[in-house]
């Protein structure tokens, strides 16, 4: 699912007009319609309910919700700020038709002095003040407004966009002065602002309308950002013939687990050979071995010279790919073994955790990384990576999307909704898993299933669409059945084969 900026949703809406064809005024009346359906089904007509609209289409919008909720006896009292004088046309429009509907009792156009009504709870507030079209933070009277509607006890209901927030950048954004909705109905596609952790408190619980807008202009309309659809996945697959033998199916390298972290090792060897591929060796120091050997009796042993931590690039003529990071410490010598084992690998590399980290030390080797290696930074390992600090989730990912184009690398920005950015600066987002997964060692987890998809056979972006994918839904499969709470890293691994034979059952 694609995911439009403000501007393409202004052309969107311009298309949809002309192709359609359909008046502008009338598609307005039927993202009301849709708007005023989402709310009756909620909230009853014995419902108090103000509606705020601003000057532009989302302040349109609410006008037209406002006279489709009075007409079902919904008592209703509505305030139009027109502060400069200048309503867009269709709000015009649905003014007209808002004083001329007797169901309203209560109309304000709010010139310049506005005495608030008082906000109740149980009261039902409708945000119609500035959606898609919002150019700068909400100053002045608007953001005293947005504050008394925040510490009311109301119920409050956003129309497509909570009012104050950008639907891309908000890193130099007013966060005070931004509605915090308990309901966001956004019309047609989620925002890209929509899928960043720190603006869920303003948008509350989502849902998305289908307002019709058109399907031929939105698959014409080429976007960077988009949501993974599992059927995007299913011509991606690929199928284990008959015939197959181990050999055909993929030798994976894993190199993790320090001493004291040999749980990253097994976890991330055990992920691995859970995800298809044929033979994994792990190579770990040497204090490890009988623990990996008891874990995990399937994997073969990689020793290190060294008793506790990673000392040598291993010869990887032999490996179709490699996983390197969970768990390895930041020894100066493993930092020196990670780099030489990266430029004598002819095979596609995933670096995770401490991999990243220990390139984080030694900056200056990152132009050093092959074109297509994937990394899978959570937000603090990336921050390191990039040298920076960034002050939100928007300013990181454009980061992440620069340099996966500079360094022509697969970057995985890891969270609730994982980004994948792409050397060709496109941006995928997960949209599998939950916040069960917010347990040590699911990283690891990840790292093991991308490495072994790449093993297997297919290609870096393949792979890290179907990782991030199975790993999220294994996630989701063990919260169904442990709950949220209770599930831990080993967990994903249990229920990875259901992901898989959810997936590859569908296309088989
Ligand atoms: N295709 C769709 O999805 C459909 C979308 N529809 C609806 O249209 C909405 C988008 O409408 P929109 O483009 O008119 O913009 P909107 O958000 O009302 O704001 C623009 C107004 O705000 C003003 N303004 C801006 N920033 C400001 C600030 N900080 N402080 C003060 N003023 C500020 C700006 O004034 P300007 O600065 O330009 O002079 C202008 O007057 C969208 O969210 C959805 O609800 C549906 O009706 C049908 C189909
Ligand atoms: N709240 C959440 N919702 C969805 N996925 C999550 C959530 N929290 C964590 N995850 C997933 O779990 C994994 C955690 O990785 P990471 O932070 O590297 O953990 P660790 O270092 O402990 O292995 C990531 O793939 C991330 O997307
Ligand atoms: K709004």
């Amino acid at each position: 699912m694609k995911i439009f900026t403000g501007a393409q949703i202004r052309e969107l809406d311009k298309y949809t007009i002309e192709h359609e064809p359909i008046k502008s005024i009338d598609l307005m009346e039927r993202a009301a319609r849709a708007l005023t359906r989402a709310i009756t089904d909620r909230w009853g007509n014995c419902t108090k309910v103000v509606v705020f609209a601003g000057p532009g289409n989302n302040g349109g919008d609410a006008l037209a919700v406002a006279r489709m909720l009075a007409e079902r006896k919904y008592s209703v009292s509505v305030y139009l700020f027109n502060i400069s004088g200048k309503l867009s046309d269709d709000c015009t429009t649905n003014r007209q038709r808002l004083t001329e509907c007797k169901a309203v009792k209560e109309f304000t156009e709010v010139i310049n002095e506005f005495d608030p009504p008082k906000l109740e709870s149980g009261m039902l507030v409708v945000d119609g003040l500035f959606g898609s079209g919002l150019n700068k933070p909400l100053a002045g009277g608007f953001a005293s407004l947005v504050k008394y509607i925040n510490q009311s006890s109301a119920t409050v209901v956003s129309i497509d966009v909570p009012s104050g927030l950008m639907t891309e950048d908000n890193t130099y954004n007013v966060r005070a002065n931004i509605i915090k909705a308990n309901v966001t109905f956004t019309l047609q596609n989620k925002k890209l602002s929509f899928f960043f952790p720190e603006n869920q408190k303003f948008i509350g619980e989502l849902n998305v309308l289908d307002i019709g807008l058109s399907k031929d202009g939105m698959k014409s309309l080429s976007t960077h950002y988009s949501v993974l659809e599992e059927s995007e996945l299913y011509p991606r697959i690929l199928h284990r013939g008959d015939y197959s033998h181990k050999g055909d199916m993929g030798h994976a390298l894993i190199i993790a687990g320090s001493y004291g972290m040999a749980g990253a090792a097994i976890l991330a060897t055990k992920a691995c050979l859970r995800s298809g591929v044929g033979k994994v060796t792990v190579c770990t120091p040497r204090r490890n071995n009988d623990i990996m050997q008891v874990s995990v009796p399937e994997a073969v042993m990689c020793i290190d010279k060294e008793e506790t931590y990673f000392s040598e690039a291993v010869d990887a003529t032999d490996f179709d790919a490699i996983g390197i990071g969970p768990g390895l410490g930041q020894q100066e010598s493993s930092a020196i073994a990670l780099i030489t084992q990266i430029r004598r690998t002819q095979a596609p590399i995933v670096i995770d955790a401490d991999g990243l980290n220990m390139l984080s030390s030694h900056r200056a080797w990152l132009q050093q990384l092959p074109h297509g290696i994937i990394m899978t930074p959570h937000p603090k390992e990336y921050e390191r990576l990039a040298g920076n600090h960034f002050s939100d989730s928007y300013e990181r990912l454009a980061s992440a999307m620069d340099m996966a184009e500079r360094l022509h690398a697969f970057i995985i920005l890891k969270g609730h909704y994982s980004a994948l950015c792409m050397p060709d600066g496109n941006i995928v987002f997960n949209p599998t898993g939950n916040a069960g997964m917010a347990t040590a060692g699911s990283g690891d987890v990840l790292t093991g299933i991308i490495t072994g998809l790449l093993a297997r056979g297919y290609k870096q972006a393949d792979a890290c669409l179907l990782g991030m994918y199975l790993h999220g839904l294994s996630g989701d499969i063990a919260a169904q059945s442990l709950g949220v709470e209770s599930v831990v890293a080993s967990d994903l691994i249990n229920y990875l084969p259901q992901a898989f034979k959810h997936l590859y059952g569908i296309v088989s």
